[in-house]
């Protein structure tokens, strides 16, 4: 979710449209073109008034008297070309415009993704999918229609309204005075309107970030919701978030209707009180009947501005809240950073990976009062795989995270080859370790792009691809093959189109295939079959051997791959050791063990590998008498 008080809310409109500064900087010179343009558009309207009042009141009286048009035939060719130069004047200004218009909404939504790419698991927890969607399309889209057409459009507005009234008070007297009164409650509307309209926009652009959260979470989760019998409450759901946007759609545009009428209505009321007193004026002599014509020309000219000024002022509007939604993202200040002057990598520890400490690591999440993880000390020597045990929530997860540095500690440190991961360059630490998440996203693109994902682009093609084939071997995907392409077969959004097994099987390739030399893997087999299980374990371990794992553990054949155990606890490592001696001396961990062989037994898998055991820390197996005593207990 978005933060509470939005960030930019107390800025005035022009100090939250300052900001756009860098992003439209250079488009600068073709908008101000733009601008220029508009500008000498209006004036050459505002010009046409000034011929016709020369023409009524010189040639036309003595044409019409005596017949003889020729001395019309040039003040018509400059009310003409003052026409055409209008429409060149516009079409220049939509031309000059068009592109650096697209430019600047191509940058802003670059700058915006690779903020979010930049920015840290913490405030993508924070923060809906739908509501960066629309920001960083709905929103933009808005902004740069507002650049192209709204932003020049009030400024030329504004002068034209300036000037206009400037040349009534020049050349009308009292008329000018009258259209001068009338601007006041002008004013007053458009200011009041501006209040009220900016808070109405900011909901409904809130609210269409929300809708589309639904949207985006309905599609994802369609499977479940079609599975539950739940689509007509999703449907509910959606209606009811639907209805409430139309209601304040309703509402922004029954506020925009009211000034809509108020600003056609009082230029029309000036106009009618304007000729009642420009007839008397004209009977009295005081001014021409030219000058009354140019007076009613030019106000028509003015008028046209005044009567758009409730779609220009609320285009302006949803420009700034747009604005505003834009730099609450980008204003988001990135807590996980590289250190101004980073330490070097340090060299690992072996030729089989880093050796990894946690010490003293406490840890809480931003919106949490108590910490998950509470001084945490754990040793991953170089080379070893230690299993991760806890009871559901005890924070697994949570310190698998703490290793390539997707959340920061809140106390302590986390260190790779005695080098605190703060004090390294991010890119260092995710290329020393790599990690398969319980949850195996895959992206819509090719299986050997999925693999090779964290494979540096670098590497020579005939390497990569004998990389591609052996991580997919070790996780016994050959699946692949059979698809229509074979590696190069795109898979559907996220990987959906494949079973939870082989996508994980490719999250686990994918981990395997970036050669770390730390692989922290979440409950990697737990999506597999028995079968499967048992010959990915056996590809798996002969890749463990080189290199240094933290594999957290909800199955006791995922035990089995481990050389040690570390018991997670309250958010604290309670015991480190051998399967054997734990169930010998710890009482949670016989707990836990007995709990995960219940749960694999009631759902078929997970079972000690046949003729394969817990390794002692000779290596040497410890056999079938621990998994009965695990089973046991
Ligand atoms: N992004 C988050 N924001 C706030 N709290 C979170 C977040 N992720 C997890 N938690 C909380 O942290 C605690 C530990 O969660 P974690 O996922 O690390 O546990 P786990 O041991 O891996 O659980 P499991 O075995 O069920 O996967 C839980 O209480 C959870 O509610």
């Amino acid at each position: 979710m978005p933060p509470d008080t939005p960030a930019g809310s107390h800025l005035t409109t022009p100090a939250s449209i300052r900001r756009l500064y860098p992003y439209v900087r250079s488009a600068l010179p073709h908008l101000l073109g733009g601008m220029l343009a508009a500008l000498g558009a209006s004036l050459a309207a505002l010009a046409i008034p000034r011929v016709l009042e020369r023409i009524v009141d010189g040639p036309l009286s003595a044409a019409v008297g005596e017949r003889d048009f020729s001395a019309l035939v040039w003040p018509v060719v400059l009310v003409l070309a003052l026409g055409i130069a209008e429409a060149g004047l516009i079409l220049l200004r939509r031309t000059l415009v068009m592109f650096p218009g697209t430019r600047v909404e191509s940058e802003m939504r670059m700058a915006m993704f690779r903020h979010l790419q930049d920015l840290p698991i913490a405030f993508h927890d924070r923060w809906s999918g739908g509501q960066l969607l629309s920001r960083s399309m709905a929103d933009l889209g808005l902004l740069r229609r507002w650049l192209v057409f709204g932003a020049l459009q009030l400024v030329v507005s504004f002068l034209t309204i300036i000037v206009g009234i400037g040349i009534l008070l020049a050349t009308a007297g009292w008329l000018g005075l009258i259209y001068l009164a009338g601007s006041i409650p002008v004013t007053v509307i458009a200011y009041r309107f501006s209040r009220r309209y900016r808070v109405i926009a900011r909901m409904s652009q809130d609210q269409s970030g929300d809708l589309a959260n639904t949207v985006e979470e309905s599609v994802h989760g369609i499977r479940v919701l079609k599975a539950f019998g739940r689509g007509r409450d999703a449907l509910h759901s959606f209606t009811g978030q639907a209805e409430q946007l139309r209601q304040t759609e309703i509402q922004k545009a029954n506020t925009q209707s009211m000034v809509v009428v108020a600003l056609q209505l009082i230029p029309e009321v000036t106009l009618a009180v304007s000729m009642v007193v420009g007839a008397v004026l004209v009977a009295d002599d005081q001014i021409s009947v030219g000058a009354l014509a140019a007076f009613f020309a030019t106000a028509a000219v003015i008028n046209g501005p005044v009567v758009d000024l409730g779609m220009t002022l609320s285009m302006t509007l949803n420009a700034r809240t747009a604005i505003d939604r834009y730099f609450e993202v980008l204003e988001t200040t990135n807590a996980v950073t590289d250190p101004a002057d980073p330490d070097e990598a340090g060299t690992p520890a072996s030729e089989k990976g880093s050796h990894v400490r946690l010490r003293e690591v406490t840890f809480a999440y931003d919106d949490a009062s108590a910490p998950i993880l509470d001084r945490v000390d754990l040793e991953l020597p170089a080379g070893t795989t230690t299993a991760l045990v806890g009871l559901t929530g005890s924070g697994k997860s949570t310190l698998s995270m703490l290793v390539p540095r997707l959340y920061d500690v809140t106390g302590g440190a986390v260190e790779i080859d005695g080098a605190d991961v703060r004090r390294l360059r991010r890119a260092d630490v995710r290329s020393a370790v790599a990690v398969a998440f319980e949850d195996p996203t895959l992206f819509s693109a090719s299986i050997r792009e999925n693999v090779l994902l964290g494979v540096d682009d670098a590497m020579p093609d005939e390497d990569k691809e004998a990389l591609l084939h052996e991580s997919i071997d070790v996780a016994q995907a050959a699946f692949v093959y059979d698809l229509p392409e074979g590696v190069e077969t795109r898979i559907g959004e996220e990987g959906l189109s494949l079973s939870g097994g082989q996508r994980q099987r490719l999250a686990l390739a994918r981990a395997i295939a970036s050669r770390p030399r730390v692989l922290v893997l979440d409950d990697p087999l737990s999506a597999l079959d028995v079968t499967t299980e048992e010959a990915v374990s056996v590809r798996l371990r002969e890749v463990l051997a080189g290199t240094t794992n933290l594999i957290i553990a909800h199955r006791p054949s995922t035990v089995a791959l481990a050389d040690r155990v570390a018991v997670l606890q309250q958010g604290r490592i309670t015991a480190v050791g051998t399967h054997r001696d734990l169930l010998a001396t710890d009482p949670h961990y016989r707990y836990i063990i007995s709990t995960l062989e219940e749960d694999a037994a009631d759902h078929g898998v997970g079972h000690l590998p046949d003729g394969d055991a817990f390794p002692d820390e000779d290596g040497s197996a410890s056999g079938a008498e621990d998994r009965t005593r695990g089973a046991r207990l």
